[in-house]
């Protein structure tokens, strides 16, 4: 089976990459050749490579930016996602799409499940939800992960700052009243795997299309998530940094993030046989693999 992500040096990208071999091959295809700005590369891509199964990774992810930047976000995040769908579905292929926890307000007392309500407050999770719909009407051979928190060895995501920011400080100050799930991008990459292996079983492996949300077990905080990060650095001898609470409001930026990020995995874990290792797990992979 061969499967084509979008984008090739993205967290997930590159973590899909690291599983390709044996009966699963994974080619990753970014800029120039694949362009979400640009529709014709899409279908030209998925002719020129004819992967069984388009996994759409690739977006604008600067969350900040994404708040003056609010065509760039949508042409890539709402209208190429759903070009990309379309140009699947030309050419008969499913595709697994990833959206974000940043599509809720953030507002429920209890982990968001796929039958709840959206409501983004940023440009960047308003972007994200109008590519699921998009990719959704597109292509009925669709599955939408949302996925949350994501950290790995590659790119720029939070855990990297922080080792970091305490590479040459003492103190950081970490907002500990936002609650979510830390989520090891190669862990996210197993789950898309075993969305693969579903639906190359065949229709009588059961439906597999439809709405997911796929985060790591558990939940925290950002401070304390932060925390965890130190103590597994200081274990092994790596950089680490007192961390000091804080609220929301003491750490001003243009894109307010939801107060809950919780997602509710049920669905996926029901579906595909499979539920994530917990956040703590991930993090001590990923310091591990950071300062070998
Ligand atoms: N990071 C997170 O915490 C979370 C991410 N997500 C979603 O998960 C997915 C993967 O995220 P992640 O791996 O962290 O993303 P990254 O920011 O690490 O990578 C994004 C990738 O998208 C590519 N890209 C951006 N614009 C275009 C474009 N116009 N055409 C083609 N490729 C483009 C980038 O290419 P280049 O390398 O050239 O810049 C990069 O390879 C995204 O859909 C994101 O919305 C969801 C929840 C949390
Ligand atoms: C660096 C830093 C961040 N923070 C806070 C800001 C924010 O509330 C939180 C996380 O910061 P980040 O910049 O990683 O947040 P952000 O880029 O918004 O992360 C999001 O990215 C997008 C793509 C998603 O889809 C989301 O799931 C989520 O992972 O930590 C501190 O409190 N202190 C610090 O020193
Ligand atoms: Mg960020």
């Amino acid at each position: 089976m061969k499967l084509l992500v979008t984008g090739r040096e993205g967290q997930i990208a590159r973590s899909l990459l690291a599983l390709s071999g044996g009966p699963v091959e994974i080619v990753a295809v970014g800029r120039p050749e694949l362009d979400l700005l640009d529709h014709a590369s899409l279908r030209r891509a998925l002719e020129v490579h004819r992967p069984d199964l388009v996994v759409s990774a690739a977006a604008y992810t600067a969350v900040d930016k994404a708040e003056s930047e609010r065509d760039a976000a949508f042409a890539a995040n709402a209208d190429g996602a759903a070009a990309l769908s379309s140009a699947a579905a030309a050419l008969d292929m499913p595709i697994v799409h990833i959206s974000t926890d940043y599509v809720f307000p953030g507002d429920k007392a209890s982990s968001y499940s796929e039958e709840d309500a959206t409501g983004p407050r940023t440009v960047y999770g308003a972007s994200k939800l109008a590519g699921e719909a998009g990719v959704a009407a597109q292509n009925p051979a669709h599955a939408v992960l949302r996925v949350a928190w994501v950290y790995s060895p590659y790119g720029q995501n939070f855990l990297k700052t922080m080792l970091r920011l305490a590479a040459d400080r003492e103190e950081v100050r970490v907002v500990a009243d936002q609650v979510g799930t830390p989520t090891y991008a190669p862990d996210i990459a197993k789950g898309i795997l075993a969305v693969a292996r579903h639906i190359a079983a065949g229709p009588e492996k059961g439906d597999w299309r439809g709405l997911f949300h796929l985060v790591a077990g558990g939940e925290t905080n950002w401070a304390e998530f932060a925390r965890e990060i130190f103590r597994c650095s200081a274990e092994r001898g790596g950089p680490s940094a007192r961390v000091v609470d804080i609220p929301t409001d003491a750490y001003p930026s243009p894109a307010p993030r939801p107060a809950n990020s919780r997602l509710d995995t049920a669905r996926f874990q029901r579906t595909f046989g499979l539920a994530l290792p917990a956040w703590q797990d991930g993090t001590r992979r990923c310091v591990d693999e950071l300062l070998r």
